[in-house]
């Protein structure tokens, strides 16, 4: 893995935009693996920025989000499909079509079979961005989920239910299950992109700079890919050793 550490969470953001910007501009068709949640937000800010600014066109850019909320309509002001639309899809030029997030009001077992499938008939993803859990999780995939997963529904962890509950409105609104990609999945992705920032994430990436691989914690699967950068801010730096090296 490679590690670049930037100042804060607006720098993160710049910092891994540059990185998608590069892949979107140099590679033909490209497949990107998008998340959500707050850690991507300032790196869609300014993905959106560019494209006004400078018009990199997303006419040849295929999307898969890594997750969605069962039992949580698209147009539902909290669903991941608003999110994404919200914060990227309304502002850039990417095709409707070649926009791809899990259905959750579908039968739950046919889409996870046909989500991967439709991966797999685009080719793969080139480059999968994520964020992580504080336990972390990556997509909704919780602790002792195999590394071999495919897409699949997950119970949510009591703790990713609060820590996603300031979206909503209450606690009773979150809802307790999602459909994920999973842990094999993001692992046949070319490439990956994990961003870190936030003292509340620091423990979790101490662990993973730990470099146990344990199904325990998720992210640790990411020990198993040739080709992850993640990107870090100094809040959630604040936990390893200064001497961090850049490769691990
Ligand atoms: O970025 P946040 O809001 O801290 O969430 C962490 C992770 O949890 C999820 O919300 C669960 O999918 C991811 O989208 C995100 O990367």
């Amino acid at each position: 893995m490679k590690l670049i550490q930037v100042e804060d969470y607006q720098d993160m953001g710049k910092k891994a935009a540059e990185i998608i910007l590069d892949r979107v501009r140099n590679t033909e068709n490209i497949v990107l693996g998008l998340a959500t949640g707050g850690t991507p937000i300032s790196t869609y800010e300014n993905i959106v920025q560019d494209h006004q600014t400078n018009g990199t066109s997303y006419q040849h850019v295929t999307s898969f989000n890594l997750d969605e909320y069962i039992g949580v309509r698209p147009d539902h002001p909290n669903s991941y499909h608003t999110f994404m639309y919200k914060h990227l899809f309304h502002h850039i030029n990417i095709p409707q079509e070649k926009i791809f997030l899990p259905n959750g009001m579908a039968e739950q077992q046919q889409e996870c079979r046909d989500y991967e499938q439709r991966i797999r008939e685009h080719g793969g993803i080139d480059l999968q961005v994520l964020g992580i859990g504080e336990n972390g999780h990556i997509g909704f995939n919780e602790p002792g989920t195999a590394f071999d997963s495919t897409t699949h529904v997950v119970d949510l962890a009591e703790s990713t239910r609060q820590a996603n509950a300031r979206f909503f409105e209450s606690m009773e609104d979150v809802p307790k299950q999602a459909i994920t990609m999973g842990i094999g999945s993001i692992l046949r992705s070319k490439e990956i992109l994990l961003l870190i920032a936030g003292e509340a994430k620091s423990k979790a990436l101490a662990q993973l700079l730990d470099k146990q691989v344990d199904e325990q914690f998720p992210a640790s699967a990411l020990h198993h890919h040739a080709n992850v950068t993640v990107i870090a801010d100094k809040a959630a730096l604040q936990h390893t050793n200064v001497n961090t090296p850049l490769t691990f």
